[in-house]
């Protein structure tokens, strides 16, 4: 590549960077030095005010209010406090999201009620390449309740749907976590009402970086991580959304106290609370929570519509980078807009390809068989990051640093 077109390149990294300066929160978070992080889409990076949240919560709620915290830092209530906050963000209205639990048992919760929304259907619908855990979920909820589950790519999920009688729920993921393909929330929703069917959205790879519009594509439920682009910390607790429509028939598969309508009345008959209150379980990972507040604090004053014209400049901008520096790779993430924030590789040695990127400051992840995937959360990284990956890449690559034998052995965590 000649010196000209390199500049040509850095300088348009800092055009787009310039463009985009109203989205750029990179203050707000903790990096390490030397690193780029494009794993956001699995770990989001730890903020500041996460950092400072979980402080507070802990040596002065925790270590101080004791057991009055619940009322004096008003714990009790989290759930519903931050489930609002994540509401603005998917498009929901407030007081249709829930936080606590993970998404494996959010999921559960929402495939079970809404299958059971729907009792004179038989079939639920799922995409054979989701992460893993929507398949067994939505899998053993149908073995608990006697469905049948029916794997159907999101892509053929409209024309299953037409002219059907027999889906009772269409359960699919925003965006692919491995190829990054965002799928059409509002037209699997509208083709699974057309035919009386319901929809669930697991929004684990959109939550944060995609402006979702839960209501206005007319989702009945959906679910999504904590911990990946909104970084709510390693094992956040992850958020329930009920359509409101749906919430006075939503019964909870797992009835517990904290989903009764008087839970300190200490009753033994369950009767549920009112609103999404009653997608409650148990007690609330209460520094779960504090750290994930903290960290949605980053968003204030955020647009979504802003903030994903700067994750899919991000993303767009990588394409262009691995054009210009010639790196020859197959990318299977589309280069149109039916994107997350996600740019995923094939590479026949793609798990060597990502630890040697690694061992150059710029952290993604591989996934199996052979995808390099490379995460931009917007919020903390600039167009420059993204140009500097780029050569490292084509630098790996070139150099055939991925055939050490260092780069070869696996951990147990991929
Ligand atoms: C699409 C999707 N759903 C669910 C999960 C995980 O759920 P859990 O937080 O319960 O481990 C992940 C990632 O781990 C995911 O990518
Ligand atoms: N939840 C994870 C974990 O506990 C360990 C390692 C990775 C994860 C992930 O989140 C993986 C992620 N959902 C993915 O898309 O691959």
């Amino acid at each position: 590549m000649s010196d000209n077109a390199q500049t040509a390149l850095a300088q348009r990294a800092r055009h787009l960077d310039s463009e985009h300066l109203a989205t750029d929160r990179r203050d707000a978070f903790v990096l390490p030095e030397g690193v780029i992080y494009l794993d956001g889409n699995s770990l989001g990076a730890m903020s500041v005010a996460a950092r400072d949240a979980t402080a507070d919560a802990v040596t002065r709620q925790w270590g101080q209010q004791l057991i009055r915290a619940w009322n004096e830092s008003a714990w009790w209530t989290a759930p519903e406090r931050v489930g609002d906050r994540i509401a603005s963000l998917v498009g929901a209205p407030s007081g249709s999201v829930v936080v606590g639990d993970s998404t494996t048992i959010s999921l559960f919760k929402a495939v079970h009620a809404a299958a059971r929304l729907r009792p004179d259907r038989r079939v639920v619908l799922t995409d054979p390449d989701s992460f893993p855990t929507d398949v067994h979920v939505t899998r053993g909820v149908c073995d608990q309740l006697g469905l049948t589950l029916e794997l159907v790519s999101p892509r053929d999920a409209v024309a299953r749907l037409e002219g059907s009688n027999d889906v009772a729920l269409a359960a699919y993921s925003h965006v692919d976590y491995r190829t990054g393909e965002l799928w059409d929330l509002a037209a699997i929703t509208e083709a699974a009402h057309q035919v009386g069917a319901l929809a669930c959205w697991d929004l684990c790879h959109s939550a944060g970086v995609v402006d979702v519009g839960l209501t206005e594509g007319a989702a009945d439920f959906a679910v999504g991580c904590g911990y990946k682009y909104l970084s709510g910390g390693p094992g956040a607790p992850a958020f329930l959304f009920v359509a409101p429509q749906h919430l006075a028939e939503f019964t909870n598969p797992i009835l517990g106290w904290n989903g009764h309508a008087a839970p300190f009345a200490m009753s033994p008959d369950h009767v549920p609370a009112d609103g999404i209150t009653r997608a409650r379980v148990g007690t609330p990972p209460v520094l779960g929570i504090a750290a994930l507040e903290g960290a949605l604090t980053a968003y204030e004053g955020l647009d979504m519509g802003d903030v994903r014209r700067r994750s899919l400049s991000l993303t767009g901008f990588f394409v262009e980078c691995l054009d210009a520096l010639g790196v020859d790779l197959p990318i299977v993430t589309p280069r149109d807009d039916r994107r997350g924030s996600q740019v995923s590789l094939r590479h026949p040695a793609a798990y060597a390809v990502v630890q040697a990127l690694i061992a150059r400051g710029v952290i993604g992840d591989f996934r199996e068989p052979d995808i390099v995937r490379l995460g931009f959360a917007p919020l903390y990284l600039s167009h420059e990051d993204v140009l500097t990956a780029a050569r490292h890449l084509r630098d790996v690559i070139d150099g055939a640093e991925f055939a050490r034998p260092e780069h070869a052995a696996r951990a147990a965590v991929t």
